[in-house]
């Protein structure tokens, strides 16, 4: 038995702590609350700063000495901040639903647990509601570390006029998971989003090698309907498994263990420097000879690191190529607008998608 006085004293000890802890917090949000009316009073109505958020969690990681390591005090951070923004005015962020998929996890990741959360049925769809005003924010699937692009999300950028403010990187763990009717012994179907399919692709061919693999519109939707199917798993995460009550068979059955997804928060207003930024834009290119050299040569003059280049065929017909470029820096920085003047010059069409503050968590 551990010695009861130590025990009495270290425990008094951390209620004074959470004394000052709560003190402390209160006093924040009270600040918050002004910050809210020095932007009403200014007509300013965007509460959401995803470039001051990302100092805070920035500087905070900065300054921590242990024992809790960066990411972890960051976390903490990034719900008081999120309730902190709730109070001020609560913002709203429509993901590729249903309730329980991993655009959903990577939402409340970014904004906190705070922000309300909406389920849309396509990627379309979570375009549509931020361009009408119907939600603040959107979040999106871009790229996965194992599958590659997201076409249909670098496609739907070409129709749209939206920004993107942010990035959130999410590990994925995948889980066999089935219903209380389904035995291990007897699993033929195994449902799942396609890219989980193929992120666990070779697991399935060792273990479940014929049981019919079916693609569903997310992982989520796979969990959701399983629960009352006999002889059925699906592949979902946990989020998706503790909201249908569904037993994990198998956990992190993901063929390779750094699996993860990046994800863009899309929004109606242009984001200001963080001070670490990113931008994207979407160039269309002409086919000539020496056309991709072209384009990428201002950026290596000008010392603009590019963080991917993507080609997509153009859906115009008119142009051959558009590229989807990411690279280091802000659209205000005077290389990154130096380079995109240049660019801008010589290709048939240019657009900037954003600049926004590179993930922090
Ligand atoms: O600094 C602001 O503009 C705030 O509104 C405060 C605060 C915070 O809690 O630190 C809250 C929400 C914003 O997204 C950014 C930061």
């Amino acid at each position: 038995m551990a010695d009861d006085k130590q025990l009495t004293r270290l425990r008094d000890q951390i209620d004074s702590i959470d004394d000052q802890i709560l003190a402390l917090i209160s006093e924040r949000a009270r600040c918050a609350q002004q910050v809210a009316e020095v932007k009403q009073s200014a007509g300013d109505a965007v509460f959401y700063r995803p470039e001051r958020e990302a100092q805070v969690l920035r500087h905070i990681m900065a300054k921590n000495q242990g024992p809790l390591d960066n990411e972890e005090m960051a976390r903490l951070f990034r719900e008081i901040m999120s309730a902190c923004l709730a109070l001020e005015q609560p913002v709203k962020v429509a993901f590729l639903g249903p309730e329980g998929t991993f655009t959903q996890e990577a939402a409340l990741k970014h904004f906190g647990h705070s922000a309300v959360t909406v389920p849309l049925g396509a990627i379309d769809e979570v375009f549509r509601e931020v361009a009408a005003g119907a939600v603040n924010y959107g979040v999106v699937p871009v790229e996965n570390s194992t599958e590659g692009m997201i076409n249909h999300t670098l496609d739907t950028f070409l129709d749209s006029t939206l920004n993107i403010c942010g990035e959130v990187e999410l590990r994925i763990h995948h889980h066999l998971l089935v219903g209380p009717n389904t035995h291990s012994d007897h699993i033929t179907r195994v449902y799942s989003h396609s890219q989980s399919l193929a992120q666990c692709r070779q697991w399935l061919d060792g273990h479940y090698p014929k049981a019919e693999r079916i693609a569903v519109s997310s992982n989520a939707e796979a969990a959701k309907r399983i629960k009352g199917e006999w002889n059925s798993a699906a592949i979902a995460g946990d989020m998706a498994a503790e909201l249908y009550g569904l037993t994990k068979l198998n956990e992190k059955i993901e063929d390779r263990p750094d699996n993860s997804t990046r994800f863009l928060i899309i929004g109606r207003d242009s984001i200001p420097p963080s001070g670490d930024d990113k931008t994207s834009i979407i160039v269309a290119v002409r086919n000539e000879p020496g056309a991709l050299h072209n384009l990428l040569e201002p950026f290596h003059r000008n010392g603009v690191d590019l963080t991917r280049v993507e080609t997509r065929p153009s859906r115009t017909g008119k142009w051959t190529y558009v590229f989807f470029i990411d690279f280091l820096g802000h659209r205000d920085a005077p290389n990154v607008s130096a380079v995109l003047a240049e660019v801008g010059s010589i290709v048939a069409d240019l657009r900037v998608l954003g600049s926004y503050p590179k993930a922090v968590l």
